[in-house]
């Protein structure tokens, strides 16, 4: 099929070249000049595993193309509308800003026949106010909304755990969505996983809108309760991770999302449950979703606890101390810095007057743009005389540091673990005073 992808950040750059590799013709567009010039020599604007090697492959073969111009859709049939719905620099609402710039911009290149597919984060009531605009070009509007997990993108846009559409409930359809031609046209798009029997759940625009901040707002909900456990298991005496392994076993709660730490960021999950709560108070409901400010709170306090636990460490002062930070992305296998409570705090740590060096294997470019005034290395560099070491994104290299060796590299043997993901046995042994988050 001919696709266009209107926005080429996260999300649009990794859906254009998976839906080339699943065998559609796809122009990519996006405002970024910088952006469109790397992607159109199939390099990748960020860091993202296997994107590299599908952008090569569909922009040799010619089935991806990227361009700055919006006209350059005009021949697609399905245009994916994945821009960004950032949070409002005065309020916590979504920004929708660059959804309703999208939209006009493409409003003048549609056809009757063609579907606008909305892959982006909306407040629930967004699409019923687009379709207003697009229907009568004589084109439709789908609502798609897309779960994939930085640094897994690849996969899960390629093989979905689901698929949601969210479609105009028509008379002519008799009332069955199914029916409608948008379902045929998103079902010709995601054909192979169709033919996997992805689940597929099609309903109306506001359900589909709502699934998505819903499904947000859940697995935030399960990491700050796992949090809140580790601040009573801090006072208490017991350890978080077991007790996580311990409710984990029981299959109606599950252990994934369920670790403790320093909490959570991205341009997601932060900014997602706010404009939940926003939008939900818009609706005269704030009162259903106000417990997600306090998920919000105790994520927050969990920075502030990593801080503290430094400081204390360190004697009650971390001025002209050296603190080697471990991790700036919000998650490992990214170079995502949005919201990342890793950069938070290396932040917070130099503002306290503490000699921080930071160092991640893929962040530091973006960290350096947000932060000039960090200091940033390679691990070693950090290390090197560290009066304690700080791990705040759990990649896999930290992980694997070895206490023994580092033992002789740094100052002071104090590992503050702001991941809960060492090995606490085999750093004590080897010295170190081990600090966890609602470790024992
Ligand atoms: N990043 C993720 O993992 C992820 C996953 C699921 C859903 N989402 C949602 O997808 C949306 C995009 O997120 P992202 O992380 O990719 O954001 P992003 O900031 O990385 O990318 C957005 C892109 O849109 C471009 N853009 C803005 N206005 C434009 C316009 N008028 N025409 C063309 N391009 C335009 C920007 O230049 C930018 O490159 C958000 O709503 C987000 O909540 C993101
Ligand atoms: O047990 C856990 C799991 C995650 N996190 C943190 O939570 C944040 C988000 O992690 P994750 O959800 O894996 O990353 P994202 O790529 O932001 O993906 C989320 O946000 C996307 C954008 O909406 C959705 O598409 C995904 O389904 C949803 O998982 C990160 O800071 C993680 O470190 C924890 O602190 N503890």
């Amino acid at each position: 099929m001919k696709i266009s992808v209107i926005g080429c950040g996260y999300l649009g750059a990794v859906h254009a070249a998976s839906m080339a590799q699943l065998g559609h013709d796809v122009i990519g567009v996006d405002v970024d000049k910088a952006k469109i010039e790397a992607l159109a020599q199939g390099k990748a604007p960020f860091f993202e595993p296997g994107l590299p090697e599908l952008l090569i492959e569909g922009v040799e073969s010619g089935s991806l193309r990227f361009s700055t111009d919006i006209a350059d859709a005009r021949d697609a049939v399905i245009h994916f509308i994945a821009v960004g719905t950032p949070q409002q620099k005065s309020g916590t609402g979504a920004d929708l800003t660059y959804v309703n710039g999208a939209v006009d911009a493409l409003l003048p290149h549609l056809k009757a026949g063609d579907l606008v597919v909305g892959k982006s984060t909306v407040p629930v009531g967004t699409a019923e106010r687009l379709a207003a605009i697009i229907e009568p070009t004589g084109a439709q509007l789908a609502w798609n909304p897309e779960f994939l997990r930085e640094g897994f993108a690849v996969k899960d846009t390629i093989a979905p755990d689901r698929l949601v559409y969210g479609v105009r409930q028509t008379s002519e359809s008799s009332g069955n969505p199914d029916e409608s031609s948008a379902v045929a046209l998103l079902n010709e798009v995601y054909a192979q996983a169709i033919a996997n029997e992805t689940p597929l759940v099609v309903t109306d625009f506001a359900t589909a809108e709502l699934v998505k901040v819903a499904a947000n707002a859940f697995l935030a909900t399960k990491i700050s309760f796992i949090n809140a456990m580790a601040e009573i298991a801090e006072v208490a005496g017991a350890d978080v991770t077991e007790l996580a392994d311990a409710i984990g076993y029981d299959a109606r709660i599950g252990r994934k999302f369920l670790n403790a730490g320093v909490g959570f960021g991205g341009g997601c999950l932060p900014k997602d449950i706010r404009a939940f709560t926003a939008r939900a108070e818009e609706l005269g409901r704030g009162e259903s979703v106000a417990f997600l400010k306090e998920v919000d709170a105790i994520n927050l306090r969990r920075r502030d606890r990593v801080v503290e636990l430094v400081v204390d460490a360190l004697g009650g002062s971390a001025y002209r101390k050296k603190v080697a930070v471990l991790g700036l992305a919000f998650k490992p296998d990214s170079d995502d810095i949005r919201d990342s409570p890793a950069l938070d705090v290396a932040v917070r740590l130099h503002g306290l007057g503490a000699h921080v060096v930071a160092t991640d294997p893929e962040a530091i470019a973006n960290s350096r743009i947000r932060h000039p005034q960090l200091t940033f290395g390679s691990t070693a560099d950090a290390l090197e005389g560290a009066d304690i070491v700080v791990v705040l994104t759990e990649w896999k290299e930290y992980r694997a540091l070895k206490p023994v060796e580092q033992a002789s590299v740094v100052q002071g043997q104090i590992v503050v673990d702001g991941r809960n993901c060492l090995d606490v046995a085999a750093w004590r042994s080897a010295g170190w005073r081990y600090i966890g988050l609602g470790r024992r």
